[in-house]
């Protein structure tokens, strides 16, 4: 390999109006963040077991398999080697060493541990933490049933008091009981935290969290009553053992319900919580890290995509010309730069929707329960909005590199598969933006009784006669009230038709379920009040309904989205730049940051297993066989 950089991209770096480096630094937090990270991001580069991993494609699913355990255990010590203290270093070690395989420790990182710490009593929470926490307990989040995923209060597990022994009996009492989904469940825990209805004194108290040890820590067998196995080949994740789990009459001791906010007392007492979607609490975290994923995602496929379009020339955009920067066409700048606005503005979105978890959880845990239902929208909507756009956008990523998009040296095939999945886990997309439509209805009607809203919703009670006041300026404030208005009249719209529907003499789950489409559309509109010109001219159809923008204000806006690509043109490559991913990290034939595009695809597919032999063994066993049963026939259309 060449260590030139392309000429193209060099132009793109001389020509930039602003220092990319100073952006950085502000995603960043600082010059000495950048250096931190860049110091550790080196380490990783310079490590030769983390650096002999060919491409994961490149292994069957055992190999995967196998790979990202040892690959993770070999973190874990040069964490510990190292002594990284701070959680940031330990991030963007981790980030470094595994860029695309999706850890099968990760959520015994990210919802067992924490789950342990939050919903554990204290004594509780000091009895396992430091087990988990020093890898002496593995453990997942068991909670998704064959028959249930979304409604977590008709999930089947049952976990039944037993006051004579002191213990529950957790059964999987039907086939569509059985847990199924769990992520490392299969292959690599040896506790869970499974989700189960709870009886005593033959009194169901709905669902509930136990810790359940499900293999021996002698030698790792599956424990006596339980069924366990991998659920096999997925969309993506395929380094990750996601099982299914059968519970046969399984005894685990009282004091194995995590008992912070609800308890089992020795004689069977049930003492309920202040708020039964307190045990909800692993999914709210979880969704609230998700939408920083989403950023992470979107933004590694737009440096990719951008790098690419400004290195791939193609057709002839003046007649006789050199062939073009794809770049430079105008369509391919209307594909790819919003999604460029699109990562900024889910990189803010997720540094404040985790200000306000972080707010908002600690009140929590100290007994203040007052902005659960905001946190809980909140979380719900931010989450299935950026992972919905943020999909889309990485597939609108891929197809702009052509056929060299659709392989996997491109990296953007791998960036899709492992974040597509959080459309659906922590929480169906749908259903998630129905708990944000629902936190949206309750709120628009206290609004019209002259209730007081939280600061996020106050738009809500906005004067929808009100028309907009856009100019050419296309101000900040301007395309912010478009936002408002559209989006406080499409709730009211919406709750207008459940109220029409009510009045019709609808039951209220019936007059709810017949407006949850516009409600889905409403609320999309309330989590899009993130970024401007380009959100409006695609759904300028909701921006116009009720004539808020005026004929003359609909030019400025759909002549302003066109200026704007054109603002953005010369610093493209500086704003994908300024994301500071490294070549190792981003794993991109197409991304690299010298462009040598070519000579890196044509190393890449030569390292291709295929290529191991010259003649595959298939043409032995089938092909040639063929060939000389054909040359026999008489049969003249078999020849040809
Ligand atoms: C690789 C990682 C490495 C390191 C660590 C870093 C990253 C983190 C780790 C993991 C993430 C990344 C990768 C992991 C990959 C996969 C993990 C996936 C895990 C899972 O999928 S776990 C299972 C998730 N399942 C769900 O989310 C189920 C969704 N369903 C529900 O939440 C509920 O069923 C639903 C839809 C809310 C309905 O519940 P219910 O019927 O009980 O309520 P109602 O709708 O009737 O509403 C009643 C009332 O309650 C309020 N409410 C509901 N939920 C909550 C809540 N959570 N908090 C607060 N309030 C809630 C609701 O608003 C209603 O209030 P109201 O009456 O309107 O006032
Ligand atoms: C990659 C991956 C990893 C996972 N990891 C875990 C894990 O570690 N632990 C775990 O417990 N689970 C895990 N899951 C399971 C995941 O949490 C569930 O799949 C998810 O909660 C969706 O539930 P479901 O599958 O029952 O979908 P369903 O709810 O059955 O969805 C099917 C359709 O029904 C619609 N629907 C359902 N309810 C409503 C409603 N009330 N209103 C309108 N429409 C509705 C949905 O919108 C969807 O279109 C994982 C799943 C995936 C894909």
């Amino acid at each position: 390999m060449s260590n030139e950089v392309n000429t193209d991209l060099l132009k793109e770096r001389s020509t930039a109006t602003f220092d990319a480096e100073r952006l950085t630094e502000f995603i960043y937090k600082g010059p000495e963040k950048v250096k931190r990270k860049r110091q550790i991001q080196n380490i990783v580069l310079q490590d030769k077991f983390l650096q002999s991993f060919k491409p994961t494609e490149f292994y069957d699913r055992d190999g995967q398999y196998n790979n990202a355990v040892r690959r993770q255990i070999y973190i874990m010590d040069r964490l510990e080697e190292l002594g990284f203290r701070s959680e940031t270093d330990r991030l963007n070690f981790r980030e470094a060493a595994a860029p695309v395989e999706l850890s099968p420790f990760g959520l015994h990182s990210g919802m067992f541990v924490p789950t342990l710490e939050r919903q554990g009593t204290p004594e509780q929470s000091r009895k396992w933490v430091p087990l988990g926490k020093s890898f002496k307990m593995i453990g997942t989040y068991a909670q998704t049933e064959l028959g249930h995923g979304t409604f977590i209060r008709g999930l089947e597990t049952t976990a039944t008091f037993d006051p004579e022994t002191q213990e529950f009996i957790l059964d999987s009492p039907t086939l569509s009981s059985i847990k199924y989904w769990p992520g490392n469940v299969a292959k690599t825990v040896n506790h869970c935290l499974v989700m189960a209805q709870l009886y005593t004194q033959g009194k169901c108290h709905g669902t509930h969290l136990f810790l359940v040890q499900v293999r021996s820590m002698e030698d790792h067998t599956i424990m006596p009553g339980l069924e366990i196995g991998d659920i096999g080949p997925k969309l993506g994740f395929d380094g990750v053992d996601n099982g299914f789990m059968k519970f046969n009459k399984y005894r685990i001791p009282r004091m194995n319900m995590l008992m912070r906010y609800a308890k089992v007392l020795e004689n069977g007492d049930y003492i309920k919580p202040k708020n039964a979607k307190l045990t909800y609490g692993a999914m709210v975290m979880v969704r609230v890290w998700i939408v920083m994923d989403a950023f992470k995602a979107l933004s590694r496929a737009t440096v990719i995509a951008v790098r690419y379009s400004a290195v791939r020339r193609q057709s002839e955009l003046r007649p006789g010309g050199e062939e073009a920067q794809v770049i430079d066409y105008q369509t391919q700048q209307y594909k790819l730069f919003p999604l460029l606005a699109t990562s900024y503005a889910f990189l803010l979105a997720a540094e404040g929707m985790s200000q306000i978890y972080a707010k908002i959880s600690s009140d929590i845990e100290r007994g203040n329960l007052e902005d659960m239902p905001q946190l809980h929208a909140l979380a719900c909507g931010l989450k299935a909005f950026c992972t919905w756009v943020g999909c889309e956008g990485i597939e609108v990523c891929r197809m702009s590199c052509g056929g060299h998009g659709y392989s996997h040296a491109s990296g953007i095939p791998k960036i899709y598969a492992n974040i597509v999945g959080a459309c659906t886990y922590e929480g169906e997309n749908t259903v998630m933006m129905l708990q944000t439509a629902r936190y949206l209805s309750k709120s628009y009607f206290r609004g019209q009784r002259g209730e007081s809203l939280p600061e996020l919703i106050q738009y809500l009670t906005i004067d929808l006669n009100v028309k907009s006041t856009l100019g050419e300026d296309c101000s900040f404030e301007s395309l912010v009230a478009a936002y408002s208005h559209r989006a406080a009249r499409m709730v009211a719209t919406a709750c207008k038709l459940q109220n029409a529907n009510k009045q019709k003499g609808m039951p209220s789950h019936d007059a709810w379920n017949k407006s949850t489409v516009p409600f889905i559309a409403a609320t999309k509109a309330h989590c899009h009040l993130l970024y401007a010109v380009y959100g409006i001219v695609e759904n300028m159809g909701e921006f116009m309904q009720d004539g808020y923008f005026n004929q003359d204000q609909i030019s400025i806006l759909n002549r302003k989205v066109l200026a704007l690509l054109e603002d953005i043109r010369p610093n493209a490559v500086a704003l994908v730049d300024a994301f500071d991913y490294p070549d190792h990290l981003l794993q991109s034939c197409l991304g690299r940051y010298d462009g040598q595009v070519y000579e890196a695809l044509y190393e890449n597919s030569k390292s291709s297993p295929l290529n191991n032999t010259d003649i595959h063994s298939s043409y032995y066993n089938y092909i040639r066989p063929m060939m000389q049963k054909r040359s026999k026939s008489k049969d003249i259309s078999a020849k040809l």
